[in-house]
């Protein structure tokens, strides 16, 4: 296995404050990993921190072997990382189409361009003319956060953070979600901080779960979900895993 994403002693401080602590963590190329803990564990710092949306205030991140300190935000982005909470130009009275075609334009060219956006456009669910011709600005919330998948699936991240995917979703939209998602992990290594614990159970092979900026726990969800110290700080002693159909 190969660890596309390093960190160690990865920190970052506000003030008084350390939002994360000493973080080492490793994510092997194709993973698929969630990252879950309490509101304030540290999780989106982390993220930034990744992008150098924040500057870590100490600690190393190794991103394909290279060390990504000093670099801008731009650089870690043309390497190959996506963060979706930043996903630079998604144009708001351009079509769904137009922005999926723009997005893949940066890599794909000729007929490989019109086949990669149609089948992106399949996978996130957006099959007829009239709902590829929606403007961005007139989707509901579920869509657009699909149009942006879509938008990453044609640009193929290396490495793909995505916050919270599934906020705000019910649970048939939350569903689609999983699927989009297992389709983004087939070409691109994932880290997914979410709080819905089913979204969780049926995506996650290794969970990280973060308490007061510090790595608690990493294993399985089925042994996380067994670990007696997240149940007390996260899970709650009443939890069982979902029993929810397993996503084809
Ligand atoms: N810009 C900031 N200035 C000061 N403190 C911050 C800032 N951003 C985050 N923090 C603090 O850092 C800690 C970690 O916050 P962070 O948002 O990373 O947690 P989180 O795990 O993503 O939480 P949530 O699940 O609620 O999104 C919190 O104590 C938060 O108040």
């Amino acid at each position: 296995m190969t660890a596309i994403l390093e960190t160690r002693g990865l920190t970052r401080r506000f003030g008084g404050v350390v939002a994360v602590d000493q973080i080492n963590l490793t994510v092997n190329e194709g993973e698929l990993r969630c990252l879950i803990g309490p509101n304030g564990a540290g999780k989106s710092t982390l993220f930034k921190c990744l992008t150098h949306q924040l500057k870590p205030s100490s600690g190393e991140i190794r991103f394909n072997g290279r060390d990504l300190k000093g670099l801008a935000p731009h650089r870690i982005a043309r390497m190959g990382v996506a963060i979706k909470n930043q996903i630079p130009s998604v144009y708001g009275g351009l079509s769904v189409r137009e922005n999926i075609w723009l997005a893949a334009r940066r890599t794909h060219y000729g007929r490989a361009l019109d086949t990669t956006v149609a089948k992106a456009l399949t996978e996130i669910g957006f099959e007829t003319a009239e709902r590829t011709a929606a403007k961005v600005d007139a989707l509901s919330h579920a869509h657009r956060q699909w149009m942006e998948l879509g938008m990453l699936l044609v640009s193929e991240p290396k490495l793909a953070l995505l916050d919270e995917p599934t906020a705000g979703m019910t649970r048939d939209e939350m569903l689609k979600t999983v699927r989009i998602i297992q389709k983004l992990n087939q070409t691109s290594t994932i880290i997914v901080v979410e709080h819905d614990l089913e979204f969780i159970s049926l995506l996650a092979k290794r969970v990280t779960v973060l308490h007061r900026g510090r790595v608690l726990v990493e294993d399985t969800m089925d042994k996380v979900a067994q670990n007696p110290a997240v149940r007390q700080i996260y899970l709650g002693s009443q939890w069982q895993p979902p029993t929810s159909v397993p996503v084809q």
